[in-house]
C-alpha cells in the first residue's frame, strides 16, 4: 500500500488534529524492518511479557493491515523475534508496532515488513497466552482503537480514526 508523509498528513489536516481524530504518537519508537514507510488499519492486541497471542494474530492474513501491540513498555523480554517477523512477512502485514522490546534484531531488519519497538532484549517472553485483543490501547500517550488507521515513516506514526487520503 502507497504511504503518505507524515509531516505533510500533519500540515493538511489541521482540523483533524485538533478533532483528536488524527493522532501523532509521542516518538518513543525505534526503526527495525525493510520498510520505513508503511500504513493500514489497525489490530490491537494488549499483553504483557507473554506473546502467544502475537504469534496467533501474525498467523492470519496481514495485507493492509498493522498489528499494534501494547506490551505495557516491558523493558525485561521481546515480544516480537526473527520468526514472528519472517512469519509477518510471509503472511503480508504492513506493520507492527510494539509498546516494548523485540530482539533477533538482524534478522528483523532482513525482513520487508515495517518494525517499530522501544529497544531491543535479548530474552524471549512467556508463553501463557494471556492477553487481549481487538481492545483500545494507549500507545505512546495515543488513544489507538481497532479498525483506526495508521500511518508511519521516517518522521513518525500517525493514528487517524478515517482513511486519510494521500
Ligand atoms: O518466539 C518468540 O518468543 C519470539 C522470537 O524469538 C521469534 O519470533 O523468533
Amino acid at each position: 500500500m502507497a504511504s503518505l508523509a507524515t509531516a505533510e498528513a500533519c500540515d493538511t489536516n489541521a482540523a483533524l488534529l485538533a478533532s483528536g481524530d488524527l493522532r501523532v504518537l509521542q516518538p518513543v519508537f525505534q526503526i527495525y524492518g525493510q520498510c520505513r514507510a508503511f500504513s493500514g488499519t489497525i489490530v490491537t492486541l494488549k499483553v504483557f511479557e507473554d506473546n502467544v497471542l502475537v504469534r496467533e494474530t501474525l498467523e492470519t492474513r496481514g495485507e493492509g493491515r498493522v498489528l499494534v501491540i501494547d506490551g505495557g513498555g516491558s523493558m525485561r523480554c521481546a515480544l516480537v523475534g526473527g520468526n514472528l517477523g519472517q512469519l509477518a512477512q510471509n503472511m503480508g502485514w504492513a506493520g507492527i508496532v510494539v509498546n516494548g522490546c523485540i530482539r533477533d534484531v538482524d534478522e528483523i531488519n532482513s525482513c520487508d515488513v515495517g518494525i517499530r519497538a522501544l529497544a531491543s532484549h535479548p530474552q524471549k517472553s512467556n508463553k501463557k497466552g494471556i492477553g487481549e485483543k481487538h481492545i483500545p490501547v494507549v500507545v505512546a500517550g495515543t488513544l489507538i482503537r481497532n479498525g483506526e488507521w495508521l500511518y508511519a515513516d521516517s518522521d513518525g506514526i500517525l493514528v487517524s480514526k478515517t482513511e486519510l487520503s494521500v
